[in-house]
C-alpha cells in the first residue's frame, strides 16, 4: 500500500537524528529547509553540521532519553541494531521514525524532493525504487518554470486582494486560475528576453 504523502508544519517542531555522518547530514540538509530544530546525537559527528545554525549537536552516544521532548526522529548510524533500537524507543514513544535504507522499520519515507521557495516537489515509489525517484526529479525538475519562485511570490501577494474583491468563490476560483496562467505565461516570456540578450 502507498505511503499518504502528508505535507507537516517542521517550524517549532524538534527532530533527532542518531548518528552524525554523510547521511545523517544528508538527512538534516533535506528537513532544514522546512524550519525544524535539528538535534544530533553520535559520538563522530560531521565538522559540517558546525556550520548549521539549527543543528544542535550531542556528541556521545545516543540513549532513550535523547527522546525527550522531540517530536520526529530519523535514525542514520551505521549500525543495523542500534538503528531498530532507535525504531523501538520511537515506537515507544509514539514518535514518527524514519531508518534510513529501511522501510520495514520507517514510519515514515523520505520522498526525492524539489524545493524552491514555496514550492515543494516530492516523488515518492513507496520504496519500489528510490533511483527512479530521483530520476524522476530530475526530469520533474526541467519541466517546472525557472523562476517558479518570483510566480508564486506574485500569486501570494495577488491572493489576499483577489478575495477580497471577488468574495464569490466560483468567479474567485476562476481569476485565480486566469491570472496564475499569466504570471507563469509572464515569467516564461521574461526568460526568453533574458536568454535573446
Ligand atoms: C529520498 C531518498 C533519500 C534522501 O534524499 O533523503 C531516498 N533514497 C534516496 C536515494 C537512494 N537510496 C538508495 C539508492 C541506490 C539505488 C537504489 O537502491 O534504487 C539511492 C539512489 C542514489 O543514491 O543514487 C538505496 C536504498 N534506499 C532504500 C533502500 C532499502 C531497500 O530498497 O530495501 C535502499 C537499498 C540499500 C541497499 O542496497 O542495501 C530505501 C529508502 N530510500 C528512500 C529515500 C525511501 C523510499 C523512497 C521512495 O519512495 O522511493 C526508503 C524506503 C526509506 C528512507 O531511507 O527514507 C533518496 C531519493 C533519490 C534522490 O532524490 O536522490
Ligand atoms: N554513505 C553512503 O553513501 C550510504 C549510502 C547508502 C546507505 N548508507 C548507510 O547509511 C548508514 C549511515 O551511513 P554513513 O555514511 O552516514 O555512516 P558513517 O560511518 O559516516 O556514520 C555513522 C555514524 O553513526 C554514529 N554512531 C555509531 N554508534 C552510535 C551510537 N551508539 N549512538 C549514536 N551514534 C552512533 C557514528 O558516530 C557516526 O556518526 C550506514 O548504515 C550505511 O550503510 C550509506
Amino acid at each position: 500500500m502507498p505511503a499518504f504523502p502528508m505535507f507537516v508544519d517542521l517550524s517549532q517542531k524538534s527532530v533527532l537524528i542518531v548518528g552524525g555522518g554523510q547521511i545523517a547530514l544528508h538527512k538534516a540538509k533535506a528537513l532544514e529547509p522546512f524550519g525544524p530544530r535539528l538535534f544530533v546525537v553520535a559520538p563522530d559527528v560531521d565538522t559540517a553540521f558546525d556550520e548549521m545554525p539549527s543543528v544542535t549537536v550531542r556528541r556521545k552516544e545516543y540513549s532513550e532519553d535523547d527522546l525527550k521532548g522531540m517530536d520526529m526522529v530519523v535514525a542514520a548510524t551505521d549500525d543495523y541494531c542500534l538503528n531498530a533500537q532507535v525504531a523501538a524507543d520511537a515506537g515507544k514513544h509514539q514518535l514518527p521514525v524514519n531508518v534510513v535504507d529501511e522501510p520495514d522499520l520507517c514510519g515514515f519515507y523520505f520522498g526525492s524532493m524539489i524545493t524552491e521557495g514555496d514550492l515543494t516537489v516530492a516523488v515518492s515509489t513507496d520504496g519500489a525504487s528510490p533511483a527512479a525517484a530521483r530520476e524522476l526529479k530530475k526530469r520533474i525538475r526541467e519541466v517546472l518554470p525557472r523562476d517558479v519562485e518570483a510566480s508564486l511570490a506574485v500569486m501570494k501577494a495577488l491572493r489576499p486582494l483577489v478575495k477580497r474583491v471577488y468574495p464569490d468563490q466560483k468567479q474567485r476560483s476562476r481569476v485565480l486560475n486566469g491570472l496564475t496562467k499569466r504570471v507563469m505565461e509572464a515569467d516564461a516570456v521574461c526568460e526568453g528576453e533574458t536568454e535573446k540578450k
